[in-house]
């Protein structure tokens, strides 16, 4: 289960990413007296780490760690491809500005003129340029410090079935060496003028496939059930997915995921719940990521309850987002690996790893899969559960 963005602060590399000092769950809880988080805490999470207002459990039930990343990027792909098995040294290409043939093509392909092609925060752009895009049927595309191409869409005027076309034309674009993104996505939103503008659960992402063999892979290959709740297939553009279930949000991720708990199945659940990331990390919106933590907490402790007792949960992160920090885009901190299973005996920490991958080899060593062909994961104490 990944919450996306909830980083633990700490790496080791921060600064060369212009992100020492970040920390997404320890500012959280520095501006959150109250902060309501009592089965994470039983967890061991305030036993991994101290955090402000917290009281750390005196007898946790899970293991915990910290997990560092290896590979040279800190946006979604890069953090769950690594905890499958595959390291990324050469950073996905990120732009500027788009260059003028490939928009010219994206232009000449689709049929509409693009506006903006710049970095920006998807909801501030459309404060700017919806208005326009509504009013011409032009196309807003716009980048981040990650490697997207974004395209927003307005689902009443542009239409959605609209948009989907147009970023399956950019995807294809995009493939060109020079030009290659690790994702498309499309940005649909309804409203019709500034103050009024909305995004909608129906985002899609056109990624990449994954550079080499994942742990999905050897899952899927052995026979095995792997469930995406969320974002992961389109994060591995369904390699090694057996099935997948669309989340309208995190509360109906965590929901949807303990439904699956009635299912009769062997295999992976591999949960990505977005909204941390996308509705409050990068908005910078404290309150907000601090309650969806709290709405994560409390289905988190009712997921714990219908788990049975061969079942093993992993909670972890992609990456950090910390709502304090300067800019909209993520930060390179560690993050936590808490797990727990209802037969485990007692908690306790759990060695520091230098890789995400760590995942990875725990879930492959569980299934009795071939674990990662990683260099860092060879130097690694390992994880006994
Ligand atoms: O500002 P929004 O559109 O939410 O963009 C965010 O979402 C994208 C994918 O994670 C990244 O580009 C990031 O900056
Ligand atoms: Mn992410
Ligand atoms: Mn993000």
């Amino acid at each position: 289960m990944v919450v996306d963005s909830f980083g633990a602060g700490g790496a080791r590399d921060a600064a060369a990413f212009g992100d020492e000092g970040a920390d997404t769950m320890g500012h959280i809880a520095q501006a959150t007296p109250g902060w309501k988080i009592p089965v994470l805490m039983k967890l061991g999470l305030g036993s991994l780490r101290p955090l402000a207002h917290q009281t750390p459990d005196p007898a946790p039930v899970g293991r915990y760690g910290f997990l560092n990343e290896a590979s040279a990027g800190k946006d979604t792909m890069t953090g769950h491809w690594e905890m499958m098995g595959l390291k990324i040294d050469t950073p996905f290409q990120t732009f500027g500005h788009f260059p003028p043939a490939l928009i010219e093509a994206l232009e000449r392909e689709t049929g509409r003129r693009v506006i903006g092609n710049r970095p920006a925060s998807g909801t501030q752009i459309l404060e700017e340029l919806a208005p326009e895009e509504i009013a011409t049927g032009h196309m807003i595309v716009y980048t981040s410090a990650d490697s997207v191409l974004q395209i927003c869409g307005n689902e009443e005027t542009f239409g959605l079935q609209e948009l989907y076309r147009c970023c399956e034309i950019a995807r294809r674009l995009t493939m060109k060496p020079e030009w290659k993104v690790g994702r498309v996505i499309a940005r649909p939103y309804v409203g019709k003028k500034p103050g009024e503008f909305v995004r909608t659960a129906n985002r899609r992402d056109y990624a990449l496939k994954p550079f080499g063999h994942t742990v999905l892979d050897s899952l899927k290959d052995a026979g095995f059930e792997v469930i995406s709740v969320g974002k992961i297939r389109d994060i591995f553009d369904g390699e090694g997915i057996t099935e997948a279930i669309h989340s309208d949000s995190s509360v109906q991720g965590m929901e949807q995921t303990i439904d699956l708990t009635k299912r009769d199945f062997t295999g992976l659940v591999f949960t990505n719940l977005v909204d941390f990331d996308a509705k409050w990390g990068h908005r910078r919106n404290v309150p907000g990521y601090a309650r969806e933590v709290e709405a994560f907490d409390e289905r988190l402790g009712e997921l714990m309850q219908a788990l049975r007792p061969d079942d093993l949960l992993l909670v972890t992160a992609d990456h950090g987002n910390d709502p304090t920090w300067t800019g909209t885009d993520h930060t390179r901190e560690r993050v936590p690996l808490l797990a727990w299973s209802p037969s485990m005996k007692q908690g306790g920490p759990l060695p520091e790893q230098d890789t995400f991958a760590a995942i990875g080899r725990l879930v492959a060593e569980n299934f009795g899969v071939p674990v990662p062909e990683m260099a860092e994961l060879k130097t690694q104490p390992a994880i006994e559960l």
